[in-house]
């Protein structure tokens, strides 16, 4: 029941996290209290020039005056460009009294009785000017102003006129307390941001998950660059609100960007498809808006309502998007889009008060940048390290492979290597074998100056036992004869199959005498045992023998094979069934007794043999 229910317990869980994210973020912003100017006049237009150049309106008691409490977007704008302001400044007992004011729609003039005592922006003569950017202000104000008249004369092109946000009457002091008090914040939390962004660019660089890494790279510089574009402090640091704005516009822009990129890159589908137009379509208003602005073509003041109408559609068409899909997304997935609805509700309320449609009062955005900021980085690095243990778990089984393959192939390799070396019908070792023996005992024997002696055996009249009992009468005899020779010679010496019915016995550390009486017990043993093959007898099988030793025969032991062949050959002639063992006389009478053909035969054969010299 409890696992059934785990689902729903765990979306609970994310929702009331939101909620807690939300009130901590609000009680944090508290402001402070303000001292608020909230009793306005107002009156559209602009005033005509006295004689002496200063606005008629100034001493103007007429009725167009009238009453409102907020000195932001007063009633009846009608297509006007200019607004006049004017209240009575407080009374009370100030040490550096100055007025503060949040923001200026766009530019304007202040006086108090006759006397200009604050200007921002430039009036030409028409009583426009430029958008200058959008400060804070804090205005010098002289002794004794209490209860004077204060006028405002503003001039805007933009969707507000008037003054923005708080206006107020307080100490020099508590003005910078104030300025530092609500960047300390936002510059904290751009601080955190912009580490993320370099973390996140480290991992766009050299890790996997690229793309999501750049998205949340993209974001985390954008809201970390907005976020100090638009704290208060940024006037300390350098006063050119224009360039502060233009920065806070570009990364403000930059938002919906990286927004759809980390949506696009989680979601699938047809949401994926859309988010992939909305992306596209900020980053191209991006690039035109403050392409238009650089080349002078457009106020960036302008820039913004346009942005922030286009925003109205695309922010919540992605949080549709984003939550339409969130039954079937991941957990990780879930908070991605949690995170995303927290920022983006702070965005759109953010966008409200902007234009009015919500009175004015701080809104935490720093918190839904960096609430959405550290869930991407969570999400991706846990993410990340589960790639990586995959990769790893991979590897893990890639190398076992590898290492199996490796041992089969290992033994693969010793198969064949026996194969080559071993004569596959009698499972001796073969002549290849014998030659590298040969060759090794030959020169230990001669470095040594130890004992070497060679057999070579042959089987008597073999093809006989072929013509009559068959081919495979014949291999059973072979099998047999080595199994014997192998059985006989077994620690003594090696014994390899030379070639068809012969064999050859290389005996180290054995002399010439001890050989003869191998051969010959070797010899008796074969001729008194009748072979059977498939029950019938084969009859008398008989071997020959010529033995030759080093260094008994021969100061180079090479010449063995030479000289027991000859002894062989010697065997053979006197009637086979003998062991001969080699004398000089054997190598003149080979040549004299031996018909041609057997002689060229055997010289035939020994051309190929190792140590020969002719
Ligand atoms: N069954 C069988 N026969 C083989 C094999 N290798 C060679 N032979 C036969 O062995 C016979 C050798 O014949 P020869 O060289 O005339 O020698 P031999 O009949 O033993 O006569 P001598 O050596 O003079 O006693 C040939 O008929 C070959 O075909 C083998 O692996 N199996």
């Amino acid at each position: 029941m409890w696992l059934r229910g785990y689902p729903q317990c765990r979306d609970t869980l994310l929702m009331m996290a939101l909620t807690i994210l939300m009130v901590i973020s609000c009680t944090l912003q508290a402001s402070t209290s303000p001292q608020p100017l909230n009793q306005w006049e107002y009156r559209w237009g602009d005033s005509p020039p006295n004689v002496d150049g200063t606005p008629a309106w100034l001493y103007s008691d007429a009725l167009e005056w009238q009453s409102t409490a907020s000195p932001s977007n007063p009633p009846g704008r009608a297509g006007h460009q200019h607004l006049w302001l004017r209240t009575v400044l407080p009374e009370g007992n100030w040490s550096d009294p100055v007025l503060y004011i949040t923001s200026i729609d766009l530019i304007g003039q202040i006086y108090l009785d006759d006397e200009l005592i604050y200007r921002h922006g430039e009036f030409d003569d028409q009583g426009r000017g430029n958008f200058v950017g959008w400060p804070w202000h804090m205005v010098d104000l002289p002794e004794s102003f209490s209860g004077k008249p204060m006028y405002l004369r503003i001039f805007s092109y933009y969707t507000d006129i008037g003054l923005w946000g708080e206006v107020k009457v307080m100490e020099r002091i508590d003005v910078l307390k104030q300025i530092i008090r609500d960047s300390a914040q936002d510059l904290a939390i751009s601080a955190i941001v912009l580490l993320l962004a370099i973390l996140a660019t480290i991992f766009t660089l050299f890790g996997p998950e690229r793309r999501g890494f750049g998205s949340i790279a993209l974001f985390a510089y954008a809201s970390g660059l907005m976020l100090i574009a638009e704290a208060p402090a940024r006037q300390l640091i350098a006063s050119d609100a224009l360039m502060w704005d233009t920065l806070r516009a570009g990364s403000y822009y930059m938002l919906p960007v990286a927004l759809g990129l980390l949506l696009s890159h989680w979601l699938e589908g047809s949401a994926k498809r859309w988010l992939s137009q909305i992306w596209r379509l900020h980053l191209a208003y991006v690039i035109v808006a403050i392409g238009l602005v650089q080349i002078g073509t457009v106020s960036l003041s302008m820039t913004f309502p346009i942005f922030d109408a286009l925003l109205a559609v695309t922010l919540p068409t992605m949080l549709m998007l984003a939550l339409l899909r969130f039954p079937k997304l991941s957990l990780e997935q879930r908070l991605l889009v949690v995170s995303f609805t927290f920022f983006a509700s702070l965005l759109m309320t953010d966008m409200l008060v902007a234009h009015g449609f919500i009175s004015w009062r701080p809104i935490p955005l720093s918190y839904g940048t960096l609430a959405f900021s550290i869930a991407n980085a969570a999400i991706f690095l846990w993410h990340y390290r589960r790639t990586q243990q995959t990769l790893a778990m991979t590897n893990e089984t890639l190398e076992l492979q590898v290492a199996s393959r490796t041992a089969e192939l290992d033994r693969l390799v010793d198969e064949l290597k026996g194969l080559s070396f071993e004569d596959p019908l009698t499972g001796l070792h073969n002549r290849r074998h014998f030659n590298t023996v040969f060759d090794h005992e030959c020169h230990r024997a001669q470095q040594d100056n130890s004992h070497l002696s060679l057999l070579m055996l042959d089987v008597d009249h073999f093809k006989l036992i072929n013509d009559q009992f068959g081919h495979d009468a014949g291999d059973s005899v072979l099998v047999e004869i080595a199994a014997r020779l192998r059985q006989h010679f077994q620690g003594v010496g090696v014994v390899c199959r030379f070639g068809g019915e012969e064999f050859v016995a290389l005996l180290p550390a054995t002399t010439v005498d001890q050989a003869a009486e191998y051969a010959n017990a070797l010899l008796n043993t074969v001729s008194q045992q009748p072979l059977i093959y498939h029950e019938e007898p084969l009859g008398l099988i008989t071997l020959s023998c010529g033995v030759a030793a080093f260094p008994s025969h021969t100061e180079e032991p090479q010449k063995l094979l030479r000289l027991a062949d000859e002894a062989l050959y010697q065997a053979k002639h006197s009637g086979r069934n003998r062991c001969v063992v080699w004398a000089e006389s054997h190598h003149t009478q080979q040549f004299t007794l031996a018909p041609a053909g057997v002689s060229i035969g055997l010289t035939t054969r020994l051309n190929r043999l190792p140590g020969s010299d002719q």
